[in-house]
């Protein structure tokens, strides 16, 4: 497998709290990598130390062969794109404004006639034309993950990160996203994303992981959900159901009844 992202011996704590040992991972190249977990298992901190916003890790990362540490910022910038579980933006700026700060790696504070193209770009794309001239703190939170999405896309990196990035979404938006990405991969780009939701991991990801004891184990078949890891890793019972072509992984919660 040729790996866009591949994870060597990561190991962090936080203080005396080890939250990562001896990670070892792989996420393929023009795939979509979904990262499962229960809350607290490490995910965000993996994903974290793996786009650099967290130093102080054990271990290595490489990005397409390149070992991590030695990428410019604007390397960095042309490859990997992340999305953060939290973002905050104080300052009132519109949803054109935020996708334009996106190319801030590449054309600095001066947009160019490419970026504002861009922005028009990603506003069909995502179906957010409506909200151009809109103030972000004043949109709702779906709203905002949406626009974040966008911000993403003007970055036009090789490998997309997002962590829980159907957070704030609603049904429609959760599968429109979720096909989204599908299409991104099939256009090769690489996905690799951190979410709660097994259904739509098993229906969307090529490749599935999971947090588990502080290190990450692969799924290994996707077409066939192992019930056993996914009551290990989450500590409560799930069904398997097939309808027609619609595969369902549902916690059926039975460890609390
Ligand atoms: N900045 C920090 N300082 C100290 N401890 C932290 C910090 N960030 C996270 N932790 C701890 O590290 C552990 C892993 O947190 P992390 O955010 O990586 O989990 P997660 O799997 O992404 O969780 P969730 O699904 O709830 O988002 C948790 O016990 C958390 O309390």
């Amino acid at each position: 497998m040729e790996a866009a992202i591949e994870v060597k011996q990561m190991s962090f704590s936080y203080g005396k709290q080890t939250v990562l040992r001896e990670v070892n991972v792989g996420f393929g190249a023009r795939k979509f990598s979904v990262l499962l977990g229960t809350n607290g298992s490490g995910k965000s901190t993996l994903f974290k130390s793996i786009t650099g916003v967290l130093s102080g890790y054990r271990g290595e990362v490489f990005v397409k062969g390149m070992p991590m540490a030695k990428l410019t910022h604007k390397q960095k910038a042309g490859l990997i794109g992340f999305l953060p579980q939290f973002y905050q933006t104080v300052f009132p700026f519109t949803v054109e404004d935020i996708l334009l700060t996106g190319r801030a790696a590449f054309s600095g504070f001066s947009p160019t006639g490419k970026d504002y193209a861009m922005v028009e770009q990603v506003l069909t794309e995502l179906g957010l034309e409506g909200l151009r001239k809109k103030r972000f703190p004043q949109l709702s939170g779906g709203e905002q993950q949406m626009v974040m999405i966008g911000r993403l896309l003007m970055q036009d990196p090789e490998i997309i990160i997002l962590d829980e990035p159907t957070n704030h979404l609603d049904v429609y938006y959760q599968h429109f996203l979720m096909n989204k990405l599908k299409t991104f991969v099939k256009h090769g780009r690489t996905v690799i994303a951190i979410m709660h939701n097994p259904t739509l991991a098993y229906q969307f990801a090529d490749d599935i992981f999971f947090m588990l004891d502080k290190t990450v184990v692969s799924a290994v078949d996707t077409a066939t959900p192992d019930l056993q890891l996914l009551e290990a890793v989450y500590n409560t019972n799930f069904l398997h159901i097939m309808h027609d072509e619609l595969r369902v992984v549902l916690p059926t919660g039975g460890k609390f009844a």
